[in-house]
Parts: C-alpha cells; structure tokens; sequence
C-alpha cells in the first residue's frame, strides 16, 4: 500500500525542528505570492468534487493581490475552469493542469497541446478504473488523474499501471504522482518553469517569488523560489524529504498565515 505521508492528519502536530514557520513578509511590494490550492489553501477532501471553499478565502486572496500590486497567481494541478468555479466571481491569474495551462493578469491564456495520445490513455484508464471499485478518474483537457483514495491499497497498482500506458510509447505525456493519485500531465511543464513564465513580466518581474505547496509537483516550484532568492514553504506534517525552506503545518494555519500577512501590512 502506498503511503501517503504528505498528509496524515493523525500525527502530532509539531514541525520538524530543522524547518522554521515562515517570517511573515512586511513590504508585499517586494514579493509575488505562488500559491498552491489543494493541500495548502484548501483541506484535503475525500474527492476532488468535496472540497470545500472557506467563505472568506476568495475575498482575502483578492485582498492579498491587491495588497501585492497584483503580484498573485495560483499554481495548481487543478483546470483553470475548476478554479474560477471554486473562486467564483473572482478570475485569479493561474497556472493550471500543473503548468501545462497558463492564464496571465491580463486574461491572455497559453497552453500546451493537448497529446493525441491522451484519448486513448483515457479510455483505457476508464476500462481500468471500473473494473477496481474505489477508484476515480478525473478528466481534464490536458491531463488526466486516477484518484485511489477510497481504495488506497491499489496504490501501488494504480502507479504501475499509468506507467505502464504512459511510459513505454511515446506520449508526450508524463506520470505526476500526488496524494493518493497518479495524474498523467503534458512532458515538459511543471509548476517551477509556470513561475518563471509569471516573473518575466509585470506585476511580478523584479520581485522575489513567494511559494507556498504541499505535495510533490509543489517541489519544482520551490526549487524557483529558491534559485531566485524567494522563499519556499511546505504545507504538511510528515518529515519526507522536500527542497522548501519553511513550513506551515496544514491548509488553517497557511489561511491564518496569509490573514496575518494582509494584518501586517494594511495596519
Ligand atoms: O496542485 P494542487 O492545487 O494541489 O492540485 C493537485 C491535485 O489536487 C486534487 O486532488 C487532490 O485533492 C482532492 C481534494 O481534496 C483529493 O480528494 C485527492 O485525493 C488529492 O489528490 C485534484 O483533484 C487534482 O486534479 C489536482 O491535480
Ligand atoms: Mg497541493
């Protein structure tokens, strides 16, 4: 069985004595916030429909933004479509499907094609899918993910099999694993180089990246934030290896982490 040691909520709550809670920064002219959705701004939930959107996150992200001279964008594995409709009315700048789309401040889009291998991965999947109660596909235009949260005993299974389909034909495609899902993703993006994308222009260029994520397509960001002098933090309290600098321990205390940035520099 796989273990899921990103996210077990049953453990004691203390972080790692090697990885600090994050300085809370004071001048948000100076930064560009990156910020993750599942696992850091929003609770981990039995599926990826269950999730639920905290009332007052939507408003104090687009406080934050504003606070920041517009210098704010989600970085997710998630479509741009699924985050408008979780953020409604709001339209947040987005990296999605884990970079492969992209929506700029300006409303102006870039995406990946989509991989004429995808269809047929797809329907594949979904023979696998039904014939193992528990597991869950979820379509995306670019991308594809099998969720084994209610079956976590196939995770290993489930692992092998998307390698299996992805890996030994050429796809353009690549496995992404995550908590308790292995996503099938466009080759070739990843969340670091979707911020990279982000700083060549305005409102984020000549500002120090601000990362926050909880999962390992998060690790590709952190490494960015990092290399450009920024700061990385992970969302979790599992001590697996990870290239972020600071920690907060789950999704409530990155929200009453954010509210204390918005605190600091609008008083
Ligand atoms: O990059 P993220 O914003 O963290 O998105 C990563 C994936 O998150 C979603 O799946 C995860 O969250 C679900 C809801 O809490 C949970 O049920 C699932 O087990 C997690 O893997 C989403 O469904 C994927 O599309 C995202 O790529
Ligand atoms: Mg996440």
């Amino acid at each position: 069985m796989k273990m899921d040691l990103a996210e077990d909520m049953t453990r004691p709550s203390a972080p790692p004595s090697d990885m600090p809670l994050p300085a809370v920064p004071r001048d948000l002219s100076r930064w560009a916030l990156f910020l993750d959705i599942d696992g850091t701004l929003l609770d981990i939930a039995p599926s990826p429909d269950a999730v639920r959107i905290p009332p007052d996150l939507p408003g104090m992200l687009d406080t934050l933004r504003e606070q920041a001279g517009g210098a704010l964008a989600l970085v997710t594995g998630r479509e741009i479509r699924k985050v408008d409709e979780f953020f409604a009315p709001i339209c947040f700048p987005v990296a999605g499907v884990h970079g492969a789309e992209l929506r700029m401040p300006d409303g102006s889009r870039k995406g990946t094609p989509i991989s004429p291998a995808l269809p047929g991965i797809i329907s594949e999947l979904q023979v696998f899918v039904d014939a193992n109660p528990g597991l869950l596909l979820e379509r995306k235009a670019r991308a594809v993910a099998v969720h084994y949260r209610q079956a976590p005993e196939l995770g290993d299974e489930v692992e092998a099999h998307v390698r299996l389909l992805v890996e030994t034909q050429e796809t353009g495609l690549e496995v992404q694993p995550g908590k308790m899902v292995v996503e099938i993703r466009p080759h070739g993006v990843d969340k670091g180089r979707a911020i990279e994308l982000f700083m060549e222009d305005a409102p984020y260029a000549g500002r120090l990246p601000l990362v926050i994520g909880d999962d390992w397509t998060d690790e590709a960001a952190f490494r960015t934030a990092n290399a450009r002098g920024g700061v990385s933090i992970r969302v979790g309290r599992d001590t697996r290896p990870t290239e972020a600098s600071a920690r907060l321990l789950d999704p409530t205390a990155v929200r009453a982490w954010l509210a204390s940035v918005l605190e600091s520099v609008t008083v």
